[in-house]
């Protein structure tokens, strides 16, 4: 399969006052088009900064990031810019939907700025909430407010679909409704989707299992017995 994700020697320092903090300590990865990839590790390892690097939110300090035939670690904020509205859709796990837009109008809103989106409309049927386009943030529940939330990233039409503990702020039915509507869409779409979690026992549902330990990366696992989400618990 098509590499579609490269990471090569990447290192992330942040600085606060003389002391550097190294988040990151030369971290090598690849993921595959199409690919759903679980990336797991104790809180403080890294997970959130490779996600961060990899959307374009923040930047390395050293090392290459190769998305499709790009090297995204070349790109001035302008061009950073333009990729994060059109190649990449984030979810993260609080909503951030605009209290004051309804479901519907969060999903268009976030989807004008790119030129190939798809219909939010569409998308929210999609999603499983095509009855609840007229409702506010504040009328839905967690798991729906999430699922808008999916919608949204989704209805850009991007590159890839980036999830920072998706569930972490749902119960185990709705987060497990979530991840599942998360599986669905990769294999429908065949968009890449990665994960970070530290729920270790959601593994079994990636194609490549991706553990971080203390700014590196511990293991790259490629999953050859992918589980349905319903057949996994924990
Ligand atoms: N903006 C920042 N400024 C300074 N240090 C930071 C910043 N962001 C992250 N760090 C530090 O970098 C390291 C990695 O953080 P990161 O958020 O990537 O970990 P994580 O694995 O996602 O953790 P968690 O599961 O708790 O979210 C931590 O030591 C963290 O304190």
């Amino acid at each position: 399969m098509k590499q579609l994700i490269q990471f090569k020697a990447v290192t992330k320092e942040y600085k606060i006052g003389e002391v550097p903090i190294k988040a990151l300590n030369g971290v090598d990865f690849s993921i595959a088009e199409g690919e759903f990839v679980v990336v797991l590790g104790a809180s403080g390892a890294g997970k959130s900064t490779i996600l961060n690097i990899l959307g374009g939110m923040d930047t390395a300090t050293s090392g290459q990031v190769f998305v499709g035939n790009q090297e995204i670690t070349r790109f001035d904020e302008t061009k950073l810019t333009q990729y994060r509205a059109e190649k990449v859709g984030f979810v993260f796990q609080f909503y951030n939907l605009i209290p004051n837009l309804t479901a519907l109008e969060n999903v268009e809103f976030a989807t004008e700025v790119c030129k190939n989106h798809l219909k939010a409309k569409d998308i929210l049927q999609l999603v499983g909430l095509g009855h609840r386009l007229k409702n506010f943030p504040s009328q839905l529940s967690g798991g729906e407010q999430q699922r808008v939330a999916i919608a949204r990233a989704v209805a850009k039409n991007p590159l890839l679909l980036l999830c920072d503990e998706p569930t972490g702020a749902l119960d185990y039915e709705t987060g497990k409704s979530v991840l599942k509507l998360l599986q669905n869409l990769n294999q429908e779409t065949k968009k890449c989707v990665v994960l970070v979690t530290h729920n270790s026992a959601i593994a079994p549902m990636a194609d490549k299992i991706i553990k971080v330990k203390s700014g590196m990366i511990e293991s790259v696992t490629v999953n050859h017995r992918k589980q349905s989400v319903e057949g996994i618990e924990w």
